[in-house]
This record gives C-alpha cells, structure tokens and sequence, in this order.
C-alpha cells in the first residue's frame, strides 16, 4: 500500500530510494548508475531553468550546442586536467559489427570540446567577451556508489564557458554566477548554502581557482558541493592558443570562467525537505503547488463538489497558480492525501459538503500539516500567501538545522569529536595543501574522509595567533571542512 517503509531518521539511504520512487521523480534503469527522469522529476529541472536561462541571457551569455563525442587527440591535450579523469572517461569504438578506426570518447564535459572553436573564433579585442552556454548530458563513468540525483553516470547540466580580455572581468563573472547559484538554492529550492573558495587541492586541477555553493545534508552529516563557478585563468588559452591582438596591437591570451549547475540540486533538495511522509516540495519549483481534492459525503451534491472543486482550480490557474484538481471516482480521498503528499505537493484544497454550504475550502500545507479554513471569495490571495508562507518557512527549517550542524573547533580532538558527531566544521587551517592530504589520511574510514567543504567568503575574526587545529601552524583562514558525497 501507500506509505514509505523505511524512516529518514532510521535508514536514510533507503528512505532516499524509496521517496524519489514512490513520488514518480525516478524510476531505476537496467544500467547501473543511469536513472530515469520521470516528468515529476523533469519539471522541477525546467522550474530552475525558467528562472536561470533568463538570467544568463541578461548577462549576454548566449546558448549553443556542441557534439556529445570527443576526438581522443583533443580530450587527452591537456594531460593535467584529464589525467586523473581518465578511468571516467566512456568511449564509442564500435559502430555496428566494425571497430571505429579511432575510439570516439563522449564529453565528461566540453572544456576541450569547446576551446579549438574558441581559438579560431577569437581573433581580435573586437571578439572578446565570448560567453556561452549549453544544457546538455555529460557522461562520466563514475564507480563509487551511484545515487539518484547525486551521483550518475549520465546526469544533465548547464555548462557556461566564457572568454575575456582582462582577469578582472573574468573575476567579476565568476562572482556573478555564483549569486545566480546561490539563488537558485536559497530561493528556489528553499535550501541554504555557503559561498566560499575551494582549496587547492579541491579545486579543478586544471584551472586558477574554485568557487562553490555548498550545501549540507544533516541526516548524514555530509556537505554536497552544490554547483561550481571557476576562474580558468590562462591556462586553457595557453594550452588552445586562443589570443586576440589587444588595442596596442600585442597579441594576449585570454582569461576564461566555466561554471555548472545540474540535476543534483534535485537530490539535495529531496533529501534536505523530504520526510516520512515522502517529497516536500518548495512551492517555487514545485510542478503543482495546489491539489485540489474532493470530498463527497454519500449523495450529498456530490456534483457541485465536483464543481466547486474544478472552479476553484479554474480560478487559481488564472491567477497563475499550479493548481491541479484529482477527481478520479476509483480512489478514496484518504488515499489521494497519502498519494499527494508523496509526491510533495505543498498544498492541498479540500472541499466537502460543508465546505460547500459554508463557502469556503480547507487548506493543509505539506510542510507542518497546518489545517485553514478559506472563504472562497478570498481563495486566491489567501493560497498564494500559504504558498509564500511555505516557501520561507522551508528555508528558515533548513537553515536553523543546518546552523545546528555548524561547529567551530580549534584543536584536533574537537575536529574528530565533531566529524563524529555528523557536524559540519568551521576551523582555522594554515592553507597548507599536504595539511589536508594528510587530515584526510588521518580520517580515512569506511564513512568516507574528512575534506574541506570550502573556505568562505565571509571569513569570521582570526586572532593573530591562532592556530591551525590539524599541524599546529600559524592559521591564515577559516575552512569548513567535512565529509561530503
Ligand atoms: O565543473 C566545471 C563547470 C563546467 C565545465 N567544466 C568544469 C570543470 C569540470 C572538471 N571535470 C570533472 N570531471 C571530469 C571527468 C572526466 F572524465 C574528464 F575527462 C574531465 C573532467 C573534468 O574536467
Ligand atoms: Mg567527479
């Protein structure tokens, strides 16, 4: 029957399964760590999207699409940045019955794909900025546990790929998709996270600097590196040759930025907001915001229920509202109760007999089971405040649990005592890279080691004289640290 079986306290792996099954997000696919992306699912891609490819257009960033297949030749160009990648790399060598002459590899992503076109676009200043974008699939071949959302072998993203004169524009960008990001989370998916830089041994090897959003998942006390915005500096132009004669006619290599968001922002939201009840949907991104239910009492004017309930939908559609009625006469209302709470819609109208004489609708949210009563002639502004009301009140639930997991630590024993205890940990580091190689020897176990998560903008006071909890050197930062999926 209806109902989850396993508890997001009790066994949160399964409970994760079973909420993007059961809410008709995912159904699991006959090859390992590839899903499918039921529409319930695909809305809430699209939700973003409305809100994100807007927003890049406003900043001049314009959409293209490059081929999915890469030539060896130019995926292995930069040997530092795919190295490390390689075993994730997927290759076509067949076509039918023959072997290609050559192994096509499929994008990982399109860095490579991308920069021999740059190079040959982008002769002069007059060229320059070159900012790109596509939504597409990327391919990596991953072996550690694959999860829906968070981990695939094929996932979707946007890809932004952007080249400028000078590195302080670059800089700038950087920053500015970075809020884009950050709102995403935080005003859409109602999710807070931190905005920080990556360390030098967590950023991407082939570029100049890291910046991320980072979230946490409080049930495993684990960060999720939410979505990232990298400074390539030069060295991808150095390495494509893509320059442009600058205005005293020298020739100059271009400063570049990639950056990334992609369907993992939907597992984070299902494991930050879902219960055991199932999906909890933020009413931003949410494909219905209002299931409109029916509640006939034996022959009570079962029909200007039924009425009643589709003028109601009638009338928040038109006020731009998701709304949905569920009239099916095969299922009782308990049952679509349970079936829509699975499926997180963050609203549900009730109309009975009652409701009916008395004019007016009852409303339950999903997120705290609050029961209003709403005079139908104020159906609309009421539901379209409960819907504001629910979207903040998601927010500030997951920050205040997320604050709860945020630790300050200054010694070692504290930063072990607190990984232990599932936190998420703010503490002073020396910055030194074979410091966090050798704090995550040290914290090696089966759960996974400690990492930084990032190290964040807004920086809290460092006494002259602090120092580093893992080697005991004079501190230059704050690090959140962690282990993270
Ligand atoms: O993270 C982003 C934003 C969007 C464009 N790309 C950057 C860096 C991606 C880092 N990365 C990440 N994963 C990879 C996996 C591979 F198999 C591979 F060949 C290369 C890579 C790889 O370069
Ligand atoms: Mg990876």
């Amino acid at each position: 029957g209806l109902g989850l079986t396993n508890k997001k306290s009790e066994n949160f792996g399964e409970w994760y399964s079973e909420v993007v099954v059961n809410s008709e997000m995912i159904e699991y696919y006959d090859i390992s760590g590839c899903y499918i992306l039921r529409p319930w699912a695909m809305s809430i891609w699209e939700n973003m999207q409305a809100f994100f490819d807007p927003e890049i257009k406003k900043l001049k960033i314009k959409n293209c699409y490059f081929p999915l297949f890469v030539s060896p030749g130019v995926l292995e160009k930069e040997k530092e940045h795919v190295e490390g990648f390689a075993p994730e790399v997927a290759w076509v060598t067949k076509s039918g019955q023959t072997d290609l002459e050559v192994p096509i590899a499929i994008r990982p992503t399109s860095e490579t794909v991308m920069y021999p076109y740059f190079s040959k676009w982008i002769r002069g200043h007059r060229d320059l900025p070159l900012k790109l974008n596509q939504w597409c699939n990327v391919v990596r071949w991953e072996f550690s546990n694959p999860t829906p959302f968070i981990r695939s072998r094929e996932f979707l993203w946007q890809e932004g790929h952007t080249a400028f004169a000078k590195k302080e524009e670059a800089d700038q960008e950087v920053l500015d998709i970075l809020e884009l990001y950050r709102r995403i989370y935080e005003e859409y998916l109602a999710i807070p996270v931190i905005k920080g830089k990556k360390s030098e041994l967590e950023k991407f090897a082939g570029g100049l600097y890291t910046t991320s959003v980072e979230a946490f998942i409080p049930n495993t006390g684990r960060g999720v590196q939410g979505a990232t915005s990298h400074c390539l500096g030069q060295n991808f132009s150095k390495m494509f040759n893509i320059e442009f004669e600058d205005e005293n006619r020298e020739k100059a290599k271009v400063w570049q930025n990639s950056w990334a968001y992609s369907t993992r922002t939907i597992g984070v939201m299902v494991m930050v907001h879902g219960d055991d009840k199932g999906l909890v949907l933020p009413p931003k991104v949410a494909a219905v915001q209002v299931i409109v239910i029916p509640v006939p009492y034996k022959d009570a004017d079962t029909q200007g229920i039924l009425d009643a309930c589709s003028a109601t939908v009638d009338t928040l559609v038109e006020a731009g509202v998701r709304a949905e009625s569920d009239l099916r006469d095969n299922y009782s209302p308990g049952w679509k109760y349970s079936h829509w709470e699975m499926k997180g819609v963050p609203l549900r109208i009730e109309i009975g007999p009652k409701d009916l004489a008395n004019q007016q609708v009852r409303a339950v949210r999903r997120d705290n089971g609050a029961k209003i009563d709403i005079k139908s002639a104020d159906s609309v502004e009421e539901i379209k405040k409960l819907l504001d009301q629910i979207q903040q009140n998601l927010f500030e639930v997951a920050k205040q649990k997320r604050d709860e997991c945020i630790q300050v630590i200054h010694t070692w024993d504290e930063f072990v005592q607190a990984l232990g205890q599932r936190k998420m940990i703010l503490a002073p580091w020396c910055d030194e890279e074979e410091v966090e190689v050798d704090v995550k020897a040290r914290t090696k176990g089966e759960t996974g080691a400690a990492k930084t998560l990032c190290s964040p903008f807004e920086q809290p006071e460092l006494p002259e004289g602090t120092k580093c909890f893992a080697s005991g050197k004079p501190a230059k930062k704050w690090s959140y640290w962690g282990r993270s999926y």
